[in-house]
Order: C-alpha cells, then structure tokens, then sequence
C-alpha cells in the first residue's frame, strides 16, 4: 500500500526516533518526557498503520486514559487525511472492554453484556461499597474516601497479587463487593476490565476475531493504568498475537492512588519482543521551563528543548498576604499575557485539588469580569451523554464566535478551537444509540442533519443564550431521552433531567455548558490532573503553599500529613502542571492562607518550590 504526499511529509518532519517507533513493525514501548511528541507520535503511528499495513476491512484499536484523550488522538488523525472512518476504535479501556470485548462477543461467550442502566454510577458503586464495610464489620470507614483503595485491592485480587500490605475487613469487603455486584447483575468499571480479561483468556475463537480485527493495538498513559489492563495487554499479545505500541511516562504517574503502576510499562520494556524506545526532545517548552520542571521532580532527566526554541520565561512571585493576594496576582498576570497578544484559551491557571485556593480565584477572576472556564467536573452530571451534550454546547458556542468575528479572524478559528467535527459528533452519538440498543438511523446522514440544524443554524445560538432552552431543543431534535432511557450506563440515566434542572437552577448559559472543552477566549481553570495531556502558552500556579501543595490526605476520616509515597505522587502531579507551559510560567508564593473557618495557617513556601529554587537558584528571577 501506498504513503500519501501528506503523511511522507509527516514522516520527514518527525525525529529520527519518532519515525523509528511509526514504522517499526513489531512491539515498541516508547518512554519518553513532558512535550516530546508521544502524542504525536501516537498519531502517525495509526495513520501510517492504517494507510500501510492495514485492509480496508481492518482496523487499529486504541486505549487511552480519558474520553478526552481519545477524541484527540480520533481527531487528529482524521485530520491527517487517512481514511479512517470506522477503522479507529480509539476508547478509554472501559469503554474498550465493553464495546469490543463484552458486547461484540456476547453472543459467543454467552454472557449477556450490560443491559440498561446495569453499569453502575459513582454514587451507586460508593452505596453499595458503604453496605459491605457495614456488613464487614468496618463501619466507621466512609466509602467516599475508601473507593480508590478498593478499587487497588480488586486490581490486586484480579492479579493474583498478595493482599498482605491491606487490611484483611477491607479485603473482605472487596470480596463481598463484587459477590453482590455478580449477585445484581450489574458491573463497574473494574469489573468490565476483570471480565475482558478473563473472556480473551478464555475463548480461542475470540482471540482469533479480536486479532483479525485490530491487528495492533495503541495504549497511551501506559503508566497510569492498573495491573488488570497490564494483564489484558500481555494476554492480547501473547495469545492473541496482536502488535502492541504502548506509550507513557513513568515521572508522569499520577494514578498510584487507585493502583496504577509505573512497573507495568518497565516490565513490557524489559522484553525481548519488545523494542524500547525514548524521545530526549521536548517541543513543547523552552529550556528554562524544562529546567525548572525538572528541579522541582527532583531528579535531572537531561531533556533538552528543540534548538529554536526561545528559553521561556521562568517567574517566582511571592505575595505578603492571604489567597486572596495569590488570586489577585493570578488576575494580574493573566491580564499582563493578554496585552502581549496571548488568545485566552492559550492561558491556564491550574490548582492542585479544590478548597480555599479554588474559592479565592474564582471570586477573584469573577469580581475582575475575567473571561474563564472552570471545568467543574463535578457539578455537570458524569456520564457519556452529558460529556455528549458538553461538546454540543463547545460546537455550537465555537460555531457562535466564528459566526460573530470579522472576517479577517475567521480563517482558521474552528481549528484554532479545536471544535468538534460534526461527523466526530455524529460517531459519538451513533454509538451511545448503539450502546442502548436504539438500533441504527434511517439513514447515515440523519444524525449529521440533526446536529447541523441544533449546533450549526443560520443564525447561532449566542454563547450567553440561555441553556436550559438550547437543551430543551437539543434533546427534542436528536431523541436524547430514548438514549437516556435504555443506555447501559447508570450515569446516563438521569443525567439530562440533571442536567435541565441545574441549568434552570443555577440560570446557566449556552457557553458554562461547554465544560471541559475548549472555548475561544477563555483562560482555563482547572486541577493538575486534569491539565495532564494539554498544552499552554502561559500556565500560572498561585497558592504554592505548604498545605496546599503538597497537600494533606483523608484517611479514615482524619487528615493527615502525606507519606512519602503520597509526597512523591504529588510531586509528579506538580511536575505534569509545571510542565504545560509552552514560554511562560508563574510561580506564586506566599507566607501562608486563611482556612475556611477564619484561621491564619503560616504555612509557608510550598517544600517542592523550596527543594527547586535550591536546585537552580540562577534560572529563576525572584520577582
Ligand atoms: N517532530 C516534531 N516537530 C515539531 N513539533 C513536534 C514534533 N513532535 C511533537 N511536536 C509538537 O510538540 C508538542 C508536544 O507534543 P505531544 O503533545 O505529542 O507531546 P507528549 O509527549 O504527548 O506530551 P505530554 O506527555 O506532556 O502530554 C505538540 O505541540 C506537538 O505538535
């Protein structure tokens, strides 16, 4: 098969060991830094896949860490020009697990895949949980804060691995957790991945399907996934003899909590059918952003900046006050990026988790009248429908500002916003009907149409129209409701009725749904974690404190200090925010915060800046 004029232009643009890992034809682990171009790599990879090696009647699988994620890589490599459509299962590993293991295979294993409203939501999963800890005798634990140690100890029983390090009434617990779950009838997530497992494990004739289908298999954030999928990977490879190209960062494991591993992508590197690969350069930041980054992990990696690339600009701030000092500098210094001609969207301000700090920016940032999006992942309902309706609410707040600009800015502005495609939308909507069992549209272009009339109309929705009425319309027009009604998934359920009574609620507009997508003219606010992946001209860190960062635990309803483990988790979560920034990046400090009952703490600098000015005194402008 033929390389097109594209993607050989691609292909020569890539490092010498990118182009490596695209075209080598066998298994490859690629360990690389922040920026180096995984991604990226990633994406050609499937587009030189697809357009070489691949029949037309098969496809490439790839698992990634969020849905977001996996639109990205979707996105991206149908915009390359390969001819995709329909050949690119790019999920998250549940969603993997379910659509091409548990549901494509049902009729062969004989084990009925979810049926409506059968995959159990949050809150339900934290319920049941809470009732075995009573009926183990551990009462006193609250789920809430019990759930990721659950789900390690279930990964670990999943594995075969030993329990000695846990408590015995959690063990049993978990035990019990699942013997109800299977007694219900009903599945998580871990469960999903336990099933998979124990399905490819099992069943020849599946293997020989999964492997003529997706002959390779792409898994991105290797290192934040647990010992199961690790399990699934090996067993896709060694019994199904599918290719495998698994891609991560060890100092970027942020996911211990809850049983991921780095060890799992070392042992794939370790193996001799494995061809194991690193990326030195970044592309993303200028050198003193690297260097910084690389004081604060504490550990020198040698990465170096691409040779063109200007230096960055490093700044270390520190405020003689409270939060709200930390918040009002933030404001400044966004402000300051905006008059040297940064678009919004290219500015990030990013906190470690929510509380105090969180509550200072965003009075500060609403008091100012500062144009932001705060991905409030937990006030919007969780599900695929509602993260479904989020991207509409992008699309057409996008389709509005293109609409609105002069002419001379509209060039490029739907790029520029990343805004979804419709046909992108289209697929994510056939599936949700797939996945409730509504059966196929009377005609490919149905849905197409549908979604053109509600998000791209003569005459767009401003991005301040209300959005209880856009939504009202939008699940007229697209039969949401019958999606909501049968959808496997516990979370859809409910979530438009959710939806439509907090928009009435809180008086929500058009645009505050667009959450967790990017909105032109905007700066981000939003966690560390959740900044994993993305990239940013201008990142601003306020409320660098002690305390804060890093932060104390919830154990057992007591907060304490982290351990060392707890420390160095958070330490690499420091270092995925730090390493975000493209040219500029703030640092803030200060003497210490109020608490929300009125208390001063003097906390103090942040340890993890303490350690990092140490390192590398001269890089840094003491502002
Ligand atoms: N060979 C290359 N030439 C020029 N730019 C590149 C190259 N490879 C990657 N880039 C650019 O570098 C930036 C970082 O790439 P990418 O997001 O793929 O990195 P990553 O390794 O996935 O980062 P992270 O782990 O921090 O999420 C992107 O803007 C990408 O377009």
């Amino acid at each position: 098969m033929q390389v097109s004029d594209s993607l050989l232009r691609e292909l020569e643009r890539l490092h010498p060991k990118q182009r490596k890992a695209v075209v080598h034809p066998g298994n490859v682990v690629l360990r690389a830094g922040p920026g180096s171009g995984k991604t990226h790599t990633v994406v050609t990879r499937i587009a030189y896949l697809l357009q070489t090696q691949i029949s037309a009647f098969r496809g490439v699988a790839c698992i990634t860490y969020t849905n977001a994620a996996a639109d990205e890589i979707r996105r991206r490599v149908l915009r390359s020009g390969v001819r995709a459509e329909g050949r690119i299962s790019c999920a998250t590993v549940h969603a993997f697990c379910l659509n091409e293991i548990l549901r494509a295979f049902a009729p062969l294993t004989r084990q009925r895949a979810p049926q409506a409203g059968q995959v159990l939501s949050a809150t339900a999963t934290q319920t049941l949980l809470q009732s075995c800890f009573d009926q183990a005798g551990i009462a006193d634990l609250v789920a809430q804060y019990r759930t990721a140690e659950n789900t390690r100890i279930r990964r670990a029983i999943a594995c075969n691995e030993a329990l000695d390090t846990y408590d015995p009434r959690e063990v049993a617990a978990a035990r019990l957790y699942e013997e109800r779950l299977i007694g219900r009838g009903e599945v998580d997530f871990e469960i999903m991945v336990a099933r998979a497992l124990n399905i490819v494990r099992e069943h020849e004739p599946v293997r020989d399907l999964l492997h003529a289908r997706f002959p390779h298999l792409i898994v991105d954030e290797y290192q934040d996934l647990g010992g199961v999928l690790h399990e699934l990977v090996v067993a896709l490879r060694d019994l199904a003899g599918i290719t495998v190209f698994a891609v991560g960062d060890t100092d970027q494991s942020v996911f211990a909590f809850s049983g991921a591993d780095p060890r799992y992508l070392t042992a794939l590197a370790e193996r001799d059918d494995f061809c194991d690969l690193d990326l030195e350069v970044n592309y993303r930041s200028g050198q003193d952003i690297i260097t910084v980054a690389e004081a604060a992990l504490g550990t020198s990696r040698g990465r170096r900046a691409r040779d063109d690339a200007p230096p960055g600009d490093v700044t270390l701030k520190r405020v003689e006050g409270g939060l709200d000092e930390h918040a009002r500098l933030a404001c400044d210094l966004v402000q300051q990026a905006q008059s040297k001609q940064v678009n919004l969207e290219r500015i990030a301000v990013l906190y470690p988790r929510r509380g105090v700090l969180l509550d200072a920016l965003l009075a500060e940032l609403t008091r100012r009248q500062v144009s932001f999006l705060h991905e409030r992942d937990d006030v919007l309902s969780a599900g695929s429908l509602s993260r479904f309706v989020q991207r509409c609410a992008s699309r057409a707040v996008t389709n509005f500002q293109v609409h609105a600009a002069p002419d001379s800015e509209r060039v490029g502005m739907l790029r520029r916003a990343e805004a979804q495609s419709l046909a992108s939308l289209a697929r994510s909507l056939a599936t949700l009907r797939t996945d409730a069992q509504l059966g196929p549209p009377t005609s490919r272009l149905f849905l197409l149409r549908a979604l053109q009339t509600c998000l791209d109309p003569e005459l767009p929705y401003p991005a301040d129209a209300r959005a209880d009425t856009w939504l009202q319309q939008l699940r007229a027009n697209l039969d949401l409701d019958a999606v909501a009604e049968s959808h496997p998934d516990q979370d859809n359920i409910g979530s438009l009725d959710d939806l439509a009574d907090l928009c009435q609620l809180r008086n929500l507009k058009l645009q505050d749904l667009a959450q967790g997508e990017q909105v032109l003219g905007k700066v981000l606010v939003t966690t560390y974690h959740s900044a994993k992946g993305r990239e940013f001209n201008t990142v601003i860190l306020p409320g660098l404190l002690e305390e804060i960062i890093p932060y104390d635990v919830n154990d057992r309803g007591r907060w304490r200090r982290p351990t060392e483990t707890e420390r160095a988790e958070q330490r690499r979560t420091f270092y995925v925010a730090l390493t975000r920034a493209e040219s500029t990046l703030h640092l803030i400090v200060g003497p210490g915060y109020y608490t929300r009952n009125g208390y001063w703490r003097s906390s103090g600098p942040s340890d993890f800046v303490v350690e990092m000015a140490e390192r590398l005194s001269p890089t840094t402008n003491q502002a």
